[in-house]
Formats: structure tokens, sequence, C-alpha cells
């Protein structure tokens, strides 16, 4: 029998703010409460520093099978921890593509025996994730998939995307969108606006997002599915998903920390740090994205963790991977930006990271930390202030624009199912 007793923090819950001392025992939180006299095995001093329910990411690339020089699903659970995430929920554009219920479910293994954290798996809605021949959604599911994605594609067919959604409709669990028309994309690298014009780049327009998402939500409304938006990056796919929301239609969207923190017009020189899909868009965009996020209609955050190597992202936009490193930053970047700043209160911060995001795929006991559940929670220090450095990654890919920023706020430990997993008293 293990218990740990966490002393003398503010326990922070997507409802409340309050001092208690945290009782775990073996994998379940046991009691939570002001005084605890129970008996423990380990204690752990929390004064000064915040406990948070584990945080969920229902957006991350772990690139294994197949791209494991990239990441592994050990390197990206490590960083997970570090980050503060207890569940993620990882991506299938892998390689094979898990299409069928049998390597999905060698995936879904693997991940098991690999990790550190809880990891939640997304499936491929189509063949390849491009192909226009549905999988067997349903055999999918059966192994464990918590939703579907063609995600690293935009699904190019209305009819595909119908189809899909008529069978994801009965299935009960959301399809996830990437949204990209690949007819208006283009040889495109960058957002279409005063970074791609002064860099003399090809720009993706907000419209390759948009004319799908409209297309999208149509569909949503048709077939009752649950419709989720991946990497919302416009201010106009933000007053789509409101107008649908108020018409009734069952959609939630997720946000990146880069598209809440970073615009084009800070991209200053062809540095492939700053390319990512969808690209960052205007200072305007993204000003709507952070009043969405407040106002709900942006449910969640979620990182778009996606790794590659040094090589993969030298030289220029021209020729450099998509794709940004996200778990072990974002924690601090929104906590620095937004809590601290008194844009978010801390209870938000709970619900867009941790609860919503669990409610979303419906990741039973995730997302909320109360008596009786599993015991995935992460210990913060707010006062810390630091600077992220290329040092301070556990995930393979160190591709980040956000090296080199001072933020406040450290991970300090983080539990799963009771076990520490990341923090000083895991030695
Ligand atoms: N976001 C990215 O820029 N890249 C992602 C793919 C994706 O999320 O669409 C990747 O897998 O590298
Ligand atoms: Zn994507
Ligand atoms: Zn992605």
């Amino acid at each position: 029998m293990t218990r740990i007793l966490i002393k003398n923090g503010t326990v922070v819950t997507f409802k409340s703010v309050k001092q208690a001392n945290v009782l775990i025992n073996e994998n379940t939180i046991e009691k939570i409460a002001p005084n605890i006299e129970e008996n423990f095995d380990q204690v752990i001093d929390a004064t000064g520093k915040l406990i948070f329910p584990g945080l969920v990411d229902v957006h991350v690339h772990f690139r294994d099978p197949g791209f494991t020089q990239k990441e592994t699903v050990q390197t990206g659970s490590l960083a997970a921890a570090h980050g503060g995430y207890t569940t993620v929920c990882t991506m299938p554009n892998v390689k094979p593509v898990p299409n069928t219920p049998k390597l999905l479910k060698k995936m879904i293994d693997a991940n098991m025996e690999k990790s550190v954290v809880k990891i939640r798996q997304i499936a491929p809605i189509s063949v390849d994730r491009i192909k226009e021949n549905l999988n067997d959604l349903e055999g999918l599911k059966k192994v464990g998939a918590i939703g579907f994605s063609n995600d690293g594609s935009g699904v190019q067919s209305t009819k595909l995307m119908l189809k899909a959604m008529e069978q994801v409709v009965k299935l009960k669990v959301p399809i996830a969108a990437h949204l990209e028309d690949e007819s208006l994309m283009g040889s495109g690298v960058i957002n279409d606006g005063q970074a791609a014009r002064r860099l003399g780049l090809a720009g993706i327009t907000e419209l390759a997002e948009t004319t799908q998402l409209a297309r999208d939500l149509e569909l949503a409304r048709a077939t009752g599915v649950h419709y989720h938006v991946c990497h919302i990056s416009t201010k106009r796919s933000v007053q789509l998903v409101r107008q649908a929301k108020a018409d009734g239609v069952h959609v939630t969207a997720e946000v990146t920390p880069h598209h809440l923190l970073l615009d084009d017009s800070m991209i200053k020189t062809d540095d492939p740090a700053f390319k990512m899909n969808p690209p960052l868009r205007s200072y305007e965009d993204r000003q709507a994205l952070l009043v969405g996020l407040i106002d709900g209609t942006i449910d969640a955050i979620a990182t778009d963790h996606a790794p590659h190597t040094v090589e993969d992202k030298e030289g220029s936009f021209e020729t450099a991977s998509f794709g940004i490193s996200g778990l072990e930053t974002a924690l601090p970047l929104i906590y620095s930006s937004f809590v601290k700043t008194g844009i978010l209160s801390l209870s938000q911060l709970v619900q867009i990271m941790s609860y919503n995001p669990a409610q979303i795929f419906k990741l039973d006991g995730a997302g909320q930390l109360q008596e009786g559940n599993a015991a995935d929670i992460i210990i913060f220090d707010p006062n810390k202030k630091w600077k992220i450095s290329n040092e301070f990654f556990e995930s393979k890919g160190h591709n980040s624009p956000f090296i080199g920023r001072k933020v406040f706020g450290k991970v300090q430990c983080t539990i799963v199912n009771g076990k520490i997993v990341f923090g000083e008293e895991s030695k």
C-alpha cells in the first residue's frame, strides 16, 4: 500500500480554488480536506504551490510507429509528464496508418506498455487518412478508438465526410477535423498575410480553413454528429463556430497555445520554428481566438504537439516540416500570459486544459480532482520564473518558437494513477 499525502497546497478544480490536503491511496484520490490525520508513506510539501487535476491534451503526435527519429511513445509520454499532462490523445498519422482494428489494437497495446501517462487513441476516418474509402469505424471503436480524425490532411470529399459522419454519430464519439481545402492551399507555407509578402513566401489563405468548416458545420447539423474542430486559427472560423453553437449544432473546438500567443507580425525572418499548419494568422485573428476562448466558443486548449528532428526544421519555410513541439511549454505559457495577467481565472485554466478536453472525448474520470477518482494530479509552482531553453525538452522535438521566452510557473510533480512519473519526489 502506498499512500501519498500532498500537504498545504491550493487545490484548483474547474469549479473552485481551496486550501486543502490531498491523500492518495494506491491509484485513487482517497480524501481532499483541510486537515488529514490518516497515515501515509510519503509526504509532499506543496506550500505555495497549486494542485491541478492532470492536464488533458486531445491532440498530440507521438510519431510511433514509423517516425521514431522524431518522437517515440516513451519520449513523447515523458514530455507529456514534464509538461503536466496525465492524459493525451494521439493522432493516427503514423506509419503504418492504423486503418484496421488489428493495427489499431497493436498501437494501443504498445502505447500502454511504453507510456508513463495515459494515452487514448484517435483512429483514421479513411484509408491511409487520404483515400476515399472509409475504414471499419465500428471495428476501430470496438478496440478502443475514442474518436476519428484524418489529422494531417483535410477531408477533401464532401461525400466522404457525410458518409463518415453518418456512421460516427451512431458510435457516439466525436469526429475531429483538420480543415484544409487542398485546392485552395496550393504550395502555401505561411499565412497569406504581411509576413508572406515581406518574406516573399507562398501564402495559405484563411479560406482553406473556413470553407471546409462551413461545409462541415452543415453536414454536422444534418447528421447530428459531435463535430470537433482541430487547431482553429481564424477570426471567421470562430464566428462560424459561435453561430453553429447558437443554432444547436453539436460542435466543439480546440485552439493551440501558439495560435493564441503568436501571429504573423512576429515572424521577422524566414525561420521555420514558426512554421506550422494551420499557420500563425494575423493579430486580429489571434485576438478573436482569445475572445472565443473566453466566451466559450472555443472549448479547450490542445497543443498539436508535432515534434520533428533538427534536420526537418532546418533551412527555409519553403522546405521545412510543419509543426512545433508543444507539450512542455503549454501550461507555463498559458499561465504566464493569461492567468497571471488576470484574463483567465485559475478555474478557467483547469477548465480549458483539463476538464473540457476530457469531456469532449468522454475520457471518464480525467480532468476532475475529486475523491474516488484516479489520482492523476500535478503540482505547479506559479512563482518560478524561468526561460524556455533548448535543453529543457524531454521530447525529441526541440522545435519551438518559444525558445528564449521568459515564463512564470513550472510543473514540480506529475502523478499518474497514484504514481509519481515526473518530479523531485520520483527519485
Ligand atoms: N500541425 C502541424 O503543423 N503538423 C502536424 C499535422 C497536423 O496537425 O495537421 C504533424 O503531424 O506534424
Ligand atoms: Zn492538423
Ligand atoms: Zn495535429
